[in-house]
């Protein structure tokens, strides 16, 4: 990265230097907004910590040689076992926004998952990085036929993967938005992949629109617990594109997924915003890869921040882990260059670990590697 990031004085070397050159720059409304989770904030807390209480137990002499992070994500390449979670709303920490984000993506050669509620339209994202690799994440609508569309707009835009987000039958209670008053966008960003598509009639949305100076009325996100495992059968019968099912931590759950044609699982409590006190989501892993067998990969998010923190998700079951958080506190402290900064400083510290651990590759590692230290 040339120069300082985003004004800041010195290059930060930890993610979690990024996080306090972020905080120093953003809203305290919106940092909180991206920080905080649900009631007392117990699962964003054990996420991290619950990474901590493991160790990892490295081989000698095993002659591996140099370490390469890249895996295979369905059915292509990925130069790190790390992708890019969806989060809403990167125009409040960049005026490039998604943008921004997917630039740093395609240059560090991994996938980023394009949020429903994103502030850029898919096709601008896509626009913006040619090459990049993106999956389209969404929330099942109670319009089902809005849903569908909004799927094959993605898979116009080139996205190769939906991901389905599950964990949300209601939206979570975050305290500190409820504190702050921050329910909506400042008046200059919308959500643009919920505009009505053009020539879709006016009444059609779900109902409470903001008409907009650029384009049609933009819905709000509905979250429905009506919303079924049918529900996820109609959209994957409607649509090419492989499912990926974001938000389990049940393993029988996981078992269902698996019944229901899904092409991976992402391990994730929706990194504490959804239900507090869901365990942290490295201590859910084991299981939900047991349960799957191996049948499909399985990714996790929820509180890496460390190569270390890589190594020992994917030695548990993972194929590769989602950042959501350090991939805002980036965009915020230096836009574009912030986030390849994080996408550096993880990809830096994974290979230096798999060589410590006396692995040239992420398909060295395996469960013996951890051990839980209390
Ligand atoms: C500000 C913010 C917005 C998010 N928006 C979405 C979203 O639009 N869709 C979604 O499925 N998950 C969303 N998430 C959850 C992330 O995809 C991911 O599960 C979580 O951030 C992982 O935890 P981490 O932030 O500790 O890495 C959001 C998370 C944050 C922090
Ligand atoms: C716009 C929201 C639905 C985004 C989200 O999932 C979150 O804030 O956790």
């Amino acid at each position: 990265m040339n120069g300082t990031m985003g004004g800041v004085a010195a290059e930060p070397w930890t993610l979690r230097e990024v996080e306090a050159a972020a905080r120093a720059r953003l809203d305290p409304v919106h940092y909180d907004y991206f920080a905080g989770g649900a009631g007392d904030e117990v699962t964003v807390r054990a996420n991290e910590a619950a990474f901590a209480r493991l160790g990892l137990l490295p081989r000698v002499l095993r002659g591996a040689g140099p370490a390469d992070p890249a895996i295979t994500l369905l059915g292509r390449p990925a130069a790190l076992p790390v992708v890019i979670a969806p989060t809403a709303f990167h125009r409040l920490a960049d005026p490039e926004g998604e943008r921004a984000t997917a630039r740093a993506a395609a240059a560090a050669g991994t996938v980023m998952i394009v949020s429903m509620a994103s502030t850029v339209a898919v096709e601008d994202v896509a626009a913006a990085a040619p090459g990049a690799r993106l999956w389209f994440q969404l929330y099942l609508q109670p319009d089902a036929d809005f849903t569908v569309r909004l799927a094959r707009r993605a898979a116009r835009a080139g996205c190769e993967a939906l991901v389905v987000t599950a964990d949300s039958p209601v939206f979570g209670r975050r305290e500190r938005d409820l504190r702050n008053g921050f329910h909506d966008l400042p008046g200059h960003l919308r959500c643009e992949n919920l505009r009505d598509d053009p020539g879709e009639g006016p009444g059609e949305g779900t109902g409470g629109e903001r008409d907009d100076d650029r384009g049609g009325p933009v819905r709000p996100i509905v979250m429905d617990p009506r919303l079924s495992w049918a529900d996820l059968d109609r959209l994957r019968a409607a649509t090419g594109l492989p499912i990926v099912l974001k938000g389990v931590t049940h393993p029988a759950d996981a078992r269902l997924a698996l019944e229901h044609g899904v092409a991976a699982i992402m391990v994730s409590n929706h990194g504490g915003r959804q239900l507090d006190t869901v365990p942290a989501a490295i201590d859910l892993l084991p299981d939900v890869a047991a349960a799957t067998g191996g049948a499909v990969p399985v990714l996790l998010d929820g509180g890496v921040r460390r190569g270390t923190d890589v190594l020992k998700a994917l030695a548990l079951g993972a194929t590769a882990v989602a950042v959501g958080r350090p991939v805002l506190w980036g965009l915020a402290a230096g836009g574009e260059a912030g986030v390849a900064r994080v996408l550096a400083l993880l990809r830096a510290e994974v290979e230096q670990a798999l060589t410590l651990c006396g692995c040239a590759s992420p398909a060295g590692l395996t469960p013996d590697l951890v051990r839980r230290t209390c």
